[in-house]
């Protein structure tokens, strides 16, 4: 398995339970999330359904500097941006095995209003819309079964 690196990106949206400042996201209050737009702080960042989030150039250099390959867990518009920032990188396309399901598992989480669940489901069949941009789609139905593809994709990439 190649050596990975997960960035951990900067988000304006507000910690979920559970989640934890510099582990799930650095969480940034919209003043900072500008100023460090101003800055040239990001590698890329975009508004994705109502929050800016984006990927920071000292998490990449960190990574990169330890010798990791790079997985960023970012949207469409981001990952578009990087594939034409940087050619070489590979979009991995996950997906749900239909909306239904997605649904299912986004009301399961407990995280959203009927607002913000109807905003991420248009938003999903948009992004689902442009998947064809990407290198590889992926299945995401069965947790262990796609984690196993997801391993088997990054080691074909490795050899070549
Ligand atoms: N294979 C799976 N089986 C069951 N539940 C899953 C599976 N994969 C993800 N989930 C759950 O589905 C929910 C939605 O996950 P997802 O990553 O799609 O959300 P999201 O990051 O909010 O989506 P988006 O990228 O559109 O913002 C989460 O609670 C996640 O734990
Ligand atoms: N362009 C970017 N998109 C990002 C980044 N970090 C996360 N994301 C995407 O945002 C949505 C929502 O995430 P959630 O944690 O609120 O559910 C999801 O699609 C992420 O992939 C980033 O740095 N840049």
């Amino acid at each position: 398995m190649p050596n990975l690196g997960l960035t951990v990106s900067a988000t304006t949206r507000a910690p979920r339970a559970g989640e934890v400042d510099g582990v799930n996201y650095h969480f940034l209050s919209e003043d900072e999330f500008s100023r460090r737009i101003a800055n040239g702080d990001f590698v890329e960042w975009a508004q994705v359904h109502d929050h800016r989030y984006g990927t920071l150039v000292q998490e990449v250099e960190q990574k990169l500097s330890s010798g990791s390959s790079l997985i960023l867990e970012i949207d469409v518009q981001g990952a578009l941006n990087v594939k034409e920032r940087f050619p070489d990188s590979i979009l991995i396309f996950i997906e749900p095995p239909s909306m239904e399901v997605l649904e299912q598992r986004l009301v399961g989480r407990g995280s959203e209003t009927e607002e913000s669940l109807r905003l991420r489901l248009a938003n999903a069949r948009h992004e689902m819309s442009l998947a064809d941009r990407y290198d590889v789609r992926l299945v995401n139905d069965d947790l262990d079964a796609a984690t196993d593809e997801l391993s088997r994709v990054l080691r074909e990439y490795e050899r070549n």
